[in-house]
């Protein structure tokens, strides 16, 4: 098939590359000049793992192909994918300028009967004001779709190739049968094509990342607990992530949720229900507790600094919001960052993918090192702030005789309490016993 991706970023690049790969000949919009340039001299400007394999070979074979030009990259197009931002506005509700923009532009461009994806998380009714619009320019047929995407970063072409399943919102009959053609390859091992009318689908998806956030949140106060009773939270994950109604999958507790989606995807469902005269009140409560992690974490390091952090070296090991991207939207590292900026202690930052990111918003307010052991010469102490695997099994040794002092802050439950007693630490996690062997 045919297929415009319009929106090249983490999910349409992503979808462009993994819909190419089966075989269609895709083209990917942008109105991002230089992110078109780089790509069209094979440079791709994010960071996520296998996705170099597939771009190259379907660059090469001619089925993938970038522009800036709408009009170009929807010559011949019989279905059109929308992977466009919906960032929060001001209230928290998503701004749908991008969507209904493009909407506008791409109504004036439609020639024969076209699909029109939305792959975009938009609150529920998006679809009929993208129909509407669409409408004012267009005299050829089309049907407009919504198929949330629930891709995860650091995983998103093995997500994408290989979903849970897939959610289509729509009532027409050809759709669904294009559609079907369309997944087929991507759904051999029989993960479901769920069919449902277009609300139901826009709301599916806040309601998955809704739902994942609270699972986070709800660990993260159990991990409190933990922290008061003296019981230990990767027990109680395990207790309870064996129970089949539970599951074992985001019971991590931590600094709480970052990224790109369930900051604004929360917000924005709890908006959609103040608009619908509703108090989504478990969502108060979910943002709320998310907050309060990332300071927790931070008052941690003042309680241990009493006299302040004035003087004091930290390193810190981890940027991105979750390993794997470089991707550092609402990562709680910026505002640990700028916390402990504020407090005036100086950091030596390391993150395998996200440093470039992270330089671009902090300059020369922090010291970027050339690796983790770098980061923890001369430090008064360690936080950690994404589990990337290097950081798991890293060498004691070396790092205890770096650091100036053997102090661990850990904000992702990396290493065991007593095994760093043992080793002489002072270790402090999530919801787990803080143990200090700094005098063994
Ligand atoms: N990032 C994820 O993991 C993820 C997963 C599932 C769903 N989503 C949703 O998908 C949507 C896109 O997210 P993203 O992370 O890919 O965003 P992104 O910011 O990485 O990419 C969006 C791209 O759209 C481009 N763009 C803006 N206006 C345009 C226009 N008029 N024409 C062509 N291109 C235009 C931007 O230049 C940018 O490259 C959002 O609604 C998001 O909530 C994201
Ligand atoms: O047990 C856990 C699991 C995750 N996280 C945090 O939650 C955030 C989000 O993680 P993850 O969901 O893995 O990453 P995303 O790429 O943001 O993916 C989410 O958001 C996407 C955009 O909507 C959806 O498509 C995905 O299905 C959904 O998982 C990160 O900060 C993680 O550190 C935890 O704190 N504890």
């Amino acid at each position: 098939m045919n297929i415009a991706v319009v929106g090249t970023g983490y999910v349409g690049l992503v979808t462009g590359t993994c819909l190419a790969e089966t075989g269609n000949n895709v083209t990917c919009v942008d109105i991002d000049l230089e992110k078109v340039e780089k790509l069209n001299q094979g440079i791709i400007p994010i960071y996520e793992p296998g996705l170099d394999t597939l771009f190259y070979r379907n660059v090469a074979q001619k089925r993938l192909r970038f522009t800036s030009s709408l009009e170009e990259g929807l010559k011949g197009a019989s279905i059109i994918f929308l992977a466009l931002p919906t960032p929060p506005g001001e209230d928290g509700s998503a701004d749908l300028s991008y969507v209904l923009e493009a909407a506008e532009d791409i109504g004036k461009l439609l020639k024969g009967y076209t699909i029109i994806i939305d792959k975009s998380t938009v609150p529920v009714g998006t679809a009929d004001k993208v129909q509407q619009r669409i409408s004012q320019f267009a005299t050829a047929d089309f049907d407009v779709v919504s198929n949330p995407e629930f891709l995860r970063e650091g995983v998103a072409v093995d997500d994408f190739m290989k979903p849970d399943r897939i959610v289509i919102g729509t009532s027409s009959e050809t759709v669904k049968k294009i559609l079907s053609e369309l997944y087929a390859p991507y759904v051999r091992q029989g993960n479901p094509v769920i069919f449902m009318d277009v609300r139901s689908a826009e709301l599916t998806k806040y309601a998955a990342n809704s739902f994942l956030a609270t699972k986070i949140s709800f660990m993260n106060e159990i991990a409190h607990m933990c922290e008061r009773l003296g019981a230990n939270v990767d027990m109680v994950r395990l207790g309870i992530g064996a129970d089949d109604r539970i599951g074992k999958r985001f019971l991590f507790p931590g600094i709480g949720y970052g990224g790109s989606c369930f900051p604004k995807d929360v917000k924005a469902l709890a908006r959609s229900a103040v608009e619908c005269d509703y108090e989504f009140r478990i969502l108060e409560a979910v943002m709320e507790v998310n907050a309060f992690q990332r300071e927790y974490f931070v008052s941690k390091l003042l309680r241990f600094y009493h006299n302040g952090l004035q003087g004091k070296r930290i390193a810190i090991w981890g940027l991105a919001f979750k390993p794997e991207t470089d991707d550092i939207r609402e990562a709680p590292a910026i505002y640990v960052i700028r916390e402990l900026l504020a407090q005036g202690a100086s950091l030596a930052v390391y993150d395998p993918e996200a440093m470039g990111n992270i330089k671009a918003l902090f300059g020369d307010k922090i010291s970027y090192a050339a690796d983790q052991y770098e980061a923890v010469r001369q430090a008064d102490a360690l936080a950690i702030l994404t589990e990337w695997p290097v950081f798991r099994a890293p060498d004691f040794g070396v790092l205890k005789n770096s650091l100036k002092e053997s102090v661990i802050f850990d904000g992702r439950n990396l290493y065991d309490p007593e095994k760093m007693a043992g080793l002489g630490f002072y270790y402090n996690s999530v919801g787990r016993a803080l143990t200090d062997g700094r005098k063994n």
